[in-house]
């Protein structure tokens, strides 16, 4: 029997995970205590949606004990592979409408027994982007800072992490998350609803990815601080936020919007971005990947809120300049070792 609340999910998912990677003993019971922890999270939620979210997941359907699982291709997959074809559509029509309760969908896509769910956000596209130039995930833990529907954590676990764990702070997007793991029907992954700042961090990770995050934080420093306190010695950062193009002393910080978007405080260049991280205790830092964000990547669907997209915040005149005038979205994904003190 599934545990029916959130919180229950997130106990059962955190004592699955204390069997799941390869560390000494010591540092499995470091691990799960501190992951055990972060259960009093759930505690302080004060959301005035949160207990219609956490009914919806706690209303899911059981699900069928033979499924086919994919965690490693662009949709995060699963099916029944038992399922009388007239049944299959009865299950898709009253869990669609479940799904869609939580709307709007940012991050995936997904399909999930027969209904697919197609987020704002081609998630896969960044994946892609990443995923030959990362150190490999296998048998590693793995923290993802800012994981929104937690779309990455899937693909993480795809790619051979033993455990992945997301921070996020938007509640709808946890729950998104809950429903996603109860239908998949897997443990190895949880979120914690909390940010990167209110986390008691510990260096316990081997991989820490922040994605999407710097460029909506006042103090960009402060964040990349805080993620090298997650990694242990010698460990990955993966680093993905938007830049400008330019030397090493030259950063944008908007005087409103950007892009259409609020809350976005430092976009610096790449050097600058290498200058801070080596300041703060990384070496071996390298640019994968600087691409434009196109408009097939992110776009409105009937499972966002019909806010406009990407599409609506940039020049119609001039595509390369957002409606603001700054230079469009420009997306650079780092790599850096966290210096090892022996
Ligand atoms: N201080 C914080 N601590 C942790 N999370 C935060 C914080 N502030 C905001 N967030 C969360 O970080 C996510 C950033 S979206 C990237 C999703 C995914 N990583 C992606 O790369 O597709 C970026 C975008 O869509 O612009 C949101 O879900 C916030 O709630």
């Amino acid at each position: 029997m599934e545990p029916n609340t959130i919180k229950g999910r997130f106990l059962a998912m955190a004592s699955t995970t204390m069997g799941a990677h390869g560390d000494a003993d010591g540092d499995k019971a470091a691990f799960s205590q501190w992951l055990i922890a972060h259960a009093a999270r759930f505690d302080d939620i004060n959301h005035g949606h949160w207990e219609e979210w956490s009914q919806v997941v706690a209303q899911l359907p059981a699900i069928p004990a033979e499924r086919v699982v994919t965690l490693d291709q662009p949709v995060v997959s699963v099916r029944a592979s038992d399922v009388e074809s007239e049944n299959r559509k009865v299950v898709k029509e009253s869990l669609e409408r479940q799904l869609r309760q939580l709307s709007p969908w940012r991050k995936g896509p997904f399909s999930l027994y027969d209904v697919f769910i197609d987020t704002e956000w081609r998630s896969d596209f960044k994946w892609q982007r990443l995923q030959a130039h990362i150190s490999p995930l296998d048998g590693k833990k793995i923290l993802d800072v800012g994981t929104g529907s937690g779309y990455h954590l899937w693909r993480m676990l795809g790619d051979g992490a033993a455990i992945a764990v997301g921070v996020e702070p938007t509640l709808s997007f946890v729950a998104q998350f809950y429903a996603v793991a109860h239908l998949l029907g897997e443990r190895r992954a949880v979120i914690i609803p909390t940010t990167l700042e209110n986390l008691s961090r510990a260096p316990l990770f081997d991989t820490v990815f922040s994605m999407g995050v710097l460029y909506h934080r006042r103090n960009p420093l402060g964040h990349i601080q805080e993620l090298a306190e997650c990694l242990k010695p010698g460990g990955e950062l993966v680093l993905e936020t938007l830049v400008i193009a330019g030397d090493a002393e030259q950063v944008l910080t908007p005087t409103d919007r950007y892009a259409g978007m609020r809350n976005v405080w430092f976009i610096p260049s790449v050097p600058l971005l290498s200058v801070w991280l080596a300041r703060l205790g990384f070496e071996s830092i390298r640019l994968v990947n600087q691409e434009s964000t196109s408009l097939d990547e992110q776009r409105a669907t009937d499972w966002t809120d019909f806010k406009p997209s990407l599409a609506n915040f940039l020049d119609p005149q001039d595509r390369s300049k957002t409606i603001e005038g700054y230079p469009a979205p420009l997306r650079a994904i780092l790599t850096a070792k966290k210096v090892s003190r022996s």
